[in-house]
C-alpha cells in the first residue's frame, strides 16, 4: 500500500462520487456529532462508493467501526484509541494515521507504528474546532529538519488549511502529501480542485 499524496477530508458521500470519477485515490470519512446508526449507514455506504472506484477509505476517530464496515484504515488524533490498542485491535495490514503538532508528537507516532502522520495546522481553518497552535511554514521546516536528524521516515500529510499553491513549499521541505477539506469542498468547481492539486503532485 502507498499512502496517497492528496487525502481527502469529508463528512458526506454527497457530491464525493464526481471528485473520485477525477482522480482522488484517498478519502477519509470526517464526521462529527452522529448517532451510532448514522454513523454506521454513512460510513457503510461510504466504504461502498471508495471500493467501486478503488480509492482507500479512512474513517476518522473510530476504529471498531472502520473495521466493521470494511474501511482500509482509519485516523487517529490524541483525544481517540492510541495507535497501538488500534494496532492489536486491527492488525498490521489495516491502516493507521495520527495527528501530530509537534516533532515530539511525530517521534511518538513513530515508534508506534503508525502509517503514516497528520501534521498541522499549516494555518487557521475553520474545518476543526479546537486547533492546535499554527505551524507556519516555519514549523513544518524545523520538524521536517528535525525528523530528517532522527531517521524519520514515516510519511507526513500536511493538513489545516492547505491550498493548492502551498504544494510546492511543502514538498520541498520533504512533505510526503496533503490532506485538504475546504479548498476542494468549498470551490466553485470541487472536481476542478482535485485535478489541481493531483496536478502538482504530478510534477
Ligand atoms: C490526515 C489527518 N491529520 C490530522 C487529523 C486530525 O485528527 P484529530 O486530531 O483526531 O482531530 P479530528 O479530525 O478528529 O477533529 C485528521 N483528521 N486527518
Ligand atoms: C481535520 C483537521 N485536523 C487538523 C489538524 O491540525 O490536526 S486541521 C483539520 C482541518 C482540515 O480541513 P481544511 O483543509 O478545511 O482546513
Ligand atoms: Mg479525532
Amino acid at each position: 500500500m502507498n499512502i496517497s499524496n492528496l487525502h481527502y477530508i469529508t463528512d458526506t458521500t454527497q457530491g464525493l462520487e464526481p471528485l473520485l470519477k477525477a482522480g482522488l485515490n484517498w478519502v477519509q470519512l470526517r464526521v462529527k456529532n452522529r448517532n451510532e446508526k448514522e454513523m454506521y449507514n454513512l460510513a457503510d455506504s461510504f466504504v461502498a462508493l471508495c471500493e467501486k472506484y478503488k480509492a482507500y477509505s479512512i474513517i476518522n476517530d473510530y476504529p471498531k467501526l472502520a473495521r466493521r464496515v470494511g474501511a482500509d484504515g482509519v485516523h487517529l488524533g490524541k483525544e481517540d484509541m492510541s495507535p497501538a490498542e488500534a494496532r492489536a485491535l486491527l492488525g498490521k495490514d489495516f491502516i493507521i494515521g495520527g495527528t501530530a503538532n509537534t516533532f515530539e508528537d511525530v517521534e511518538g507516532l513513530y515508534e508506534a507504528g503508525v502509517d503514516y502522520v497528520g501534521l498541522g495546522p499549516l494555518r487557521f481553518t475553520e474545518t476543526k474546532k479546537n486547533l492546535s497552535p499554527v505551524l507556519g511554514l516555519e514549523g513544518y521546516n524545523e520538524i521536517m529538519q528535525s525528523c530528517q536528524a532522527n531517521s524519520i521516515r514515516t510519511p507526513i500529510i500536511a493538513i489545516g488549511g492547505i491550498a493548492v499553491e502551498d504544494l510546492a513549499a511543502l514538498y520541498d521541505m520533504g512533505l510526503h502529501g496533503v490532506a485538504v477539506s475546504a479548498a476542494i469542498r468549498k470551490a466553485q468547481n470541487p472536481a476542478a480542485a482535485v485535478k489541481a492539486f493531483l496536478a502538482v503532485n504530478a510534477l
